[in-house]
């Protein structure tokens, strides 16, 4: 495993696959789940979704630890196979049961049942997930669910149902709000889990590289596929909803942080269609809608400001911002000019979804 992972990136890809295949057939179940996931992503070998799905459920049926990750994440976001919460949830518990972290926040985050949602947090707690401490609060740590499958049967997931009431802020260019898109819950969890993983914001030139550059000086986690989650699934399902667009549509989860003093300047966030970019404008479409989630309060600042239209919006923690880059035409808007403004004190947090106009993950075939 980690050999052909080496090889992977060495770019000896031919090698690696090799190597994962051969110890695949031999049924070794971490390279069942890993050759998978290169299927499924078209990684090393050509893209088979409903293959690479096939191995990553046998990997978890078979209990491995990264097959099970992967299996929820598949069938909590419907990728390359239909939505199944329920198998989804049936995953957490079983990774739950084995120890994950990860999957016992998730299973306490969504369980409607207040006990036996203090008991699953508490086990995630117990593994350090940083996540699962801060939900805690000031509740002491309990002992441990003893059934998982009754802890994944109490999830309510009515959170992610609620109605979305959206508020028409400008006719031309289209700018929309939404107030209350996420309950606060799930505001934390996503500011805690990307904590950890912050990372300096890059920005796309006009020669299509990403860059650091000084207009964007804040930090943020973009969260790919097997970075997700069950959690962040369906909080992405609900964005897209909220927004009109197909999920497989969105980019990944981007999770943004501003310490005091950072910004990111004012920019345009379709894509330029330059010469560089028209690979990547005809693989992927034009980024035409952005939905912004706005996590938290106590920071002063920060407003995201399109200066041609003279307007600023500072939703409150768990409201949303939506807006067309495009015309109705589909064509590049200038409008659409925006800023975040600096923070002049405190932290400020935001989710960024850029949506495109061609599918970016596969669906169920
Ligand atoms: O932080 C903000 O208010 C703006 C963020 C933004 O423009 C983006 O993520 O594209
Ligand atoms: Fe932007």
């Amino acid at each position: 495993m980690a050999l052909a992972e080496a090889l992977d990136s060495q770019g000896q890809g031919k090698a690696a696959l090799d190597w994962m295949v051969r110890a695949a057939q031999g049924g070794w179940m971490p390279a069942v789940s890993r050759l998978g996931l290169w299927q499924l992503v078209g990684h090393i070998t050509p893209q088979a979704p409903a293959l690479g799905v096939g191995r990553i459920i046998q990997a978890a049926q078979a209990g491995d630890p990264f097959g099970l990750h992967l299996a929820a994440i598949v069938d909590s976001g419907a990728i390359g196979t239909p939505r199944n919460i329920g198998r989804a949830l049936y995953w957490l518990a079983r990774a739950a049961a084995l120890g994950d972290g990860r999957a016992a926040c998730q299973l306490g985050l969504l369980c409607g049942d207040e006990p036996l949602a203090h008991a699953a947090l508490s086990a995630a707690a117990i593994t350090g997930f940083e996540p699962a401490i801060a939900a805690l609060g000031a509740r002491g740590v309990v002992p441990a669910p003893t059934d998982w499958d009754a802890v994944a049967a109490a999830a309510d997931l009515s959170d992610f149902a609620a109605p979305v009431s959206r508020v028409v802020e400008s006719e031309s260019p289209r700018i929309l709000s939404v107030p209350g898109l996420l309950p606060l819950w799930m505001c934390d969890y996503a500011m805690a889990l990307a904590e950890p993983a912050l990372g300096r914001a890059l920005v796309l030139t006009d020669d299509g590289s990403e860059q650091e550059r000084g207009e964007r000086s804040n930090r943020v986690m973009h969260f790919g596929l097997v970075d997700s989650d069950v959690v962040l699934e369906l909080m992405n399902l609900r964005i897209s909803q909220a927004a009109e667009m197909p999920p497989e549509n969105a980019e990944g989860l981007g999770v943004l942080h501003y310490a005091p003093g950072e910004r990111y300047r004012p920019h345009m966030d379709y894509i330029p269609d330059t010469p560089e970019n028209a690979r990547q404008l005809a693989v992927m479409g034009q980024r035409v809608r952005t939905l912004l989630v706005y996590l938290n309060d106590g920071y002063e600042g920060g407003a995201t400001l399109f200066p041609r239209l003279e307007a600023a919006f500072r939703p409150a923690p768990g409201g949303a911002l939506i807006f067309d880059s495009v015309t109705d035409e589909g064509e590049m808007d200038p409008r659409t000019l925006h800023e975040g403004s600096p923070t002049t004190s405190g932290e400020k947090w935001i989710i960024s979804k850029w949506f495109r106009t061609k599918a970016l993950r596969p669906t169920a075939s």
